[in-house]
């Protein structure tokens, strides 16, 4: 698609209607992974790998579209990764600065992740999820859609700075296009952009807009399918395989592994965790 097209494209993303969130939810600390290995088996696989929780519940014939041992960590593993994300005197975690224009982001030579997504996907929840080992770093979230208006910018110790974006969509900021599109194309550092979709609603219009530009700018990305807490297994199971389908058969830069997770439960965050921390490592 032509630059002009993708940008018509965009400004779509400012003006579509809100998925109102129906629950305003405390987003805890979570449990830590020593708590975790603690609890029986079964309880431990769907906190750990919710894919693998999912996929039991599949004949054996569709078990094959999902790609579950792409990254397939070790408990010790993420036992390491844990380390990363934990604030300690040499490890620090903490905001850095916001910006309204690439030019205004901090000069940073480490690798960057950034998370986009519609207006209240649960983005800011989620990174809060990811810092929950680091209490003194604020990520505010908010059940009004459209709350983060800049590109906030956080250090995550020696290892990498992680960006939380404004949401696309309804009440997304006005500068959003110029903000986030230059941002994705001329980023220099960054490693990898995390999509998030929620996993109720699947891949909206919206979202199509922004797959189609990570595509258009060759972009390594990961489908993040969020507030999984939120559905029937059933439910679940088909957005999940839905989804699955499409970044099999419709994407070239998207990671095949789907992310499902919850900042209610803390499912699938431990695995996120340890993800970044590899795909960050030097
Ligand atoms: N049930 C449930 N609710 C969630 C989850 N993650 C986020 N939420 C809720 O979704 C709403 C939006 O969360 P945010 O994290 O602020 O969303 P955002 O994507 O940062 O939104 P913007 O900053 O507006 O783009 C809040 O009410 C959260 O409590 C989840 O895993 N489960
Ligand atoms: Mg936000």
């Amino acid at each position: 698609m032509a630059a002009l097209g993708l940008r018509r494209g965009m400004q779509k993303l400012l003006d579509v209607s809100p998925t109102v969130a129906r629950l305003s939810l405390r987003c805890g600390t979570g449990p830590t992974l020593a708590e975790v290995l603690q609890m029986p088996k079964k309880q431990m696989t769907k906190l750990l790998y919710p894919l693998q929780e999912l996929e039991q519940r599949l004949v054996p014939d569709s078990r094959l579209d999902l790609h579950l041992k792409l990254f397939d960590p070790s408990p010790e593993d993420m036992e390491s990764a844990e380390g990363v994300f934990a604030a300690t005197a040499r490890n620090r975690i903490e905001y850095l600065s916001s910006a309204v224009r690439l030019d205004h982001a901090p000069t940073l030579a480490r690798p960057e992740v950034c998370f986009i997504g519609r207006s209240n996907v649960g983005k800011s929840s989620l990174i809060k999820a990811l810092f929950s080992l680091a209490p003194d770093v604020e990520v505010r979230v908010s059940k009004k859609p459209g709350h983060t208006k800049k590109m906030n910018f956080f250090k995550v110790g020696k290892y990498f700075t992680l960006v939380d974006m404004p949401g696309y969509g309804y009440r997304a900021p006005e500068d959003f296009v110029d903000m986030v599109e230059t941002y994705l194309k001329e980023r220099r550092n960054l490693k990898r952009t995390f999509l998030l979709v929620d996993s109720v609603v699947g891949i909206t219009k919206t979202d199509h807009i922004a797959i189609e530009m990570c595509e258009e700018f060759a972009l390594p990305y990961v489908m993040v399918l969020t507030k999984i807490d939120k559905s029937s297994k059933g439910h679940l199971l088909k957005q999940v395989l839905e989804i699955q389908k499409f970044v099999n058969t419709q994407t070239q830069g998207c990671f095949p592994q789907l992310f499902p997770v919850s900042v209610v439960t803390y499912s699938g965050i431990h695995l996120l965790k340890c993800f970044i921390a590899n795909i960050t490592k030097n």
